[in-house]
C-alpha cells in the first residue's frame, strides 16, 4: 500500500501552528523519515495521516483511497507513537493480539498470530509477562508486534525509538528495518535524530514551521540540499554568505573561493556549502583556497577527528583522520556547493 499527502493543510484551533501545504508520497515498502526542528509538525502529519485529526485542505490517499471521513480503525495503519503506551494489564501477547481482537478474529487464531509477530520481534520468551516486567526496549518491540500483528498496509511511527539507550536504539531500528522491508510495508518514521534517518530511510522528508522543505534520498540530501536550512540541519557544514566576483569566483568574509559558479552574473548573493570532510589538511603551499589559521576547536572522535580553524574573517570546520598539527587547510572548489542565498 501506497501513502499519497497531497498539498495538507492544517491549523489548531486557537494555535497559530499546523502544516501549510505539504505533500509527499511513500511507496509500498519504501521507508520515508521525517525530521525537523521540534515544533515544527512531524508529529501533526502523522496524526493527521493516521486519522486523529482531520486536515483543513488537502487530501490523504492510502492505497489509493481518499481517506477523508475514513475513522482511524479503518485505515489499516499500523501504529507506533511514542505515548501510545500498552495496556497495563495484559500480557505481551495479549497485548499484541488484542488489535486483532478489535477485528473480530476468534481466540485461537489471534493468540496464534499474535504468537508469530512476538518471534518476529524476537520476544517469543517474553509473550507471559506484563509491559512492567519488561525493558524499555522489550516494551518498545510489544508495541512493534502490534502494530505489525494484522499485516498493516502501512506503519507510522513516532520517536519509537527515544525511550531507549544508544546500543539498543541501534539494533531496533535495524530490525524495524528488516521487518518493514521483508513485508514490503510503506513506512512513515518520526525521529530527532538525523544520523539515524539517514542510515535507515530510503528518502528523507525535512520539515520546518508547517512546511515541507525537501523530500529527498539521504545522499542527494546530504550533498545537494535545497537551502541553507537543510544544509545545516543535515550533517555538519561549512555555510559561507558570498557574493559572484567573476567567473568561477565568489568573495566571502574569509576571502576569495574558486568554485563553480554555474553562470550567476556578478553581484548575485549566495550560500556556500562545504562538508567538513571535503575539507583537506597541509595543502601545498599556492594551493587554490588555501587558508592558514589557528586550531580553535580539536575533537577527538576515534574514528575522526572534527576540528575549527580560526582563519581571518572566519572559521572552518574540517574532518581528518590525521593526528598531526593542523595549520592550513584547503577547500577544494568542487567540494564546494552553491546554495540560494
Ligand atoms: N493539541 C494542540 N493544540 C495546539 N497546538 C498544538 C497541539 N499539538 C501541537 N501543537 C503545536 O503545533 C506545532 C507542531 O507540533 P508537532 O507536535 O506536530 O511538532 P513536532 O515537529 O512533532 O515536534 P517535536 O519534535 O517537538 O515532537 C507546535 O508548534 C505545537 O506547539
Amino acid at each position: 500500500m501506497s501513502v499519497v499527502v497531497d498539498s495538507l493543510a492544517f491549523r489548531y484551533p486557537a494555535a497559530g501552528a499546523g502544516l501549510d501545504g505539504v505533500s509527499l508520497d511513500v511507496a509500498p515498502g519504501e521507508f520515508c523519515a521525517v525530521i525537523g526542528p521540534s515544533g515544527c509538525g512531524k508529529s501533526t502529519l502523522l496524526k493527521l495521516i493516521a486519522g486523529f485529526l482531520s486536515p483543513a485542505a488537502g487530501q490523504i490517499r492510502i492505497a489509493g483511497t481518499d481517506m477523508t471521513g475514513v475513522p482511524p480503525r479503518l485505515r489499516n495503519l499500523g501504529i507506533v507513537f511514542q505515548n501510545y503506551a500498552l495496556f497495563p494489564h495484559m500480557t505481551a501477547l495479549e497485548n499484541v493480539a488484542y488489535p486483532l481482537k478489535l477485528r473480530g478474529i476468534g481466540r485461537a487464531e489471534r493468540l496464534n498470530r499474535a504468537g508469530q509477530a512476538l518471534e518476529r520481534t524476537r520476544l517469543s520468551g517474553l509473550a507471559d509477562r506484563h509491559p512492567r516486567q519488561l525493558s524499555g526496549g522489550q516494551q518498545q518491540r510489544v508495541a512493534l508486534a502490534r502494530a505489525l500483528v494484522f499485516a498493516p498496509g502501512a506503519l507510522l511511527l513516532d520517536e519509537p525509538l527515544s525511550a531507549l539507550d544508544a546500543a539498543h536504539r541501534a539494533a531496533m531500528r535495524d530490525e524495524i528495518r528488516a521487518v518493514q522491508r521483508e513485508h514490503g510495508i510503506a513506512t512513515l518514521h518520526v525521529t530527532h535524530d538525523q544520523e539515524e534517518a539517514l542510515s535507515i530511510a530510503d528518502k528523507v522528508a525535512v520539515m520546518r514551521d508547517g512546511a515541507l522543505l525537501q523530500l529527498a534520498s539521504p545522499q542527494e540530501l546530504y550533498d545537494r540540499p535545497a537551502d541553507r536550512f537543510v544544509a545545516g540541519f543535515v550533517g555538519h557544514a561549512n555555510l559561507f554568505d558570498a557574493t559572484v566576483c567573476g567567473p568561477d569566483l565568489v568573495e566571502t568574509s574569509i576571502g576569495p573561493l574558486a568554485c563553480t559558479t554555474e553562470g550567476r552574473p556578478i553581484g548575485t548573493a549566495v550560500t556556500l556549502l562545504a562538508r567538513p570532510e571535503a575539507v583537506r589538511t597541509d595543502p601545498p603551499d599556492g594551493a587554490v583556497n588555501r587558508f592558514t589559521g589557528t586550531l580553535v576547536r580539536d575533537r577527538f572522535l576515534g574514528s575522526l577527528r572534527r576540528y575549527d580553524l580560526a582563519v581571518p574573517g572566519g572559521t572552518i570546520l574540517g574532518e581528518t583522520l590525521s593526528r598531526g598539527d593542523i595549520r592550513s587547510v584547503q577547500i577544494p572548489p568542487d567540494c564546494l556547493r552553491i546554495l540560494p542565498a
